[in-house]
């Protein structure tokens, strides 16, 4: 697989999950960092959703016509058959679909995230080994927080590092 990393604008979209169980609570913890508009569809919404006031939960059956407007989707079922038909859905209404239970079934894949303010460090392992991924960013956040990196200068600090290196 060949994923391509890139930061997309999210702020005119609400991003849809199918399936409100721990992974769905899973998929909203790492969202969560960086939307609010978030929607779950589910026939069974667990606590953890619910308590959220800031996701719109619909408790219902998923049927195609769910996807239209969303960019973004989360096949978070429990019933891999289902999450596969909902990428191929997902084509007809141009969304981009994660299948949580299947990367090679994935338009794009979750990385690993370490945040400190406007910068953002992700890994992924193109979905061949979540687990390398989640020990490189532990990896990195441990850096961090020794403050051995990142130190955090002005854009114009490092425009002029950059330029006197270029020269
Ligand atoms: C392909 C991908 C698709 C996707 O979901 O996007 C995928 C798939 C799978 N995950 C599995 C397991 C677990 N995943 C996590 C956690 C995370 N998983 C994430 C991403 C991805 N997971 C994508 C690849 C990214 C890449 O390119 O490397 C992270 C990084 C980001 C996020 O989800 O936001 C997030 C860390 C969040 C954080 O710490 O910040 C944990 C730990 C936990 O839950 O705490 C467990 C153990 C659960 C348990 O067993 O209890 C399995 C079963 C594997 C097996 O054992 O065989 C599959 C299926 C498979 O690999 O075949
Ligand atoms: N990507 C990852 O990090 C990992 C993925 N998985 C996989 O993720 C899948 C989901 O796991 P959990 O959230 O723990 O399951 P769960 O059983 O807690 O939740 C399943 C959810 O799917 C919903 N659902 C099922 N059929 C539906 C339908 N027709 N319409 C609407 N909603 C429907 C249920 O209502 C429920 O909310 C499992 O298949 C598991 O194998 C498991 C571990 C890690």
């Amino acid at each position: 697989m060949n994923f391509l990393p890139i930061s997309i604008n999210i702020e005119d979209e609400t991003i849809l999950i199918i399936g409100g169980g721990h992974l769905a609570v899973h998929k909203v913890e790492s969202l969560e960092r960086f939307t609010h508009k978030i929607k779950v569809i589910a026939t069974n919404v667990v606590p953890e959703l619910l308590d959220r006031s800031f996701v719109e939960v619909e408790q219902k059956q998923y049927e195609p016509s769910d996807l239209e407007g969303h960019l973004l989707v989360y096949a978070a079922t429990n019933n891999k058959d289902l999450n596969e038909e909902i990428r191929r859905d997902g084509k007809r209404f141009r969304c981009i679909v994660n299948v949580v239970d299947k990367p090679q079934h994935c338009d794009f894949v979750s990385p690993a995230i370490f945040r400190q303010g406007n910068m953002t460090v992700a890994v992924s392992s193109n979905g061949e080994n979540v687990y390398a991924a989640i020990k490189w960013r532990n990896q990195i956040r441990e850096m961090a927080n020794a403050g051995t990196l990142f130190q955090l200068e002005t854009k114009e600090v490092y425009r002029q590092e950059f330029l006197n290196k270029t020269e």
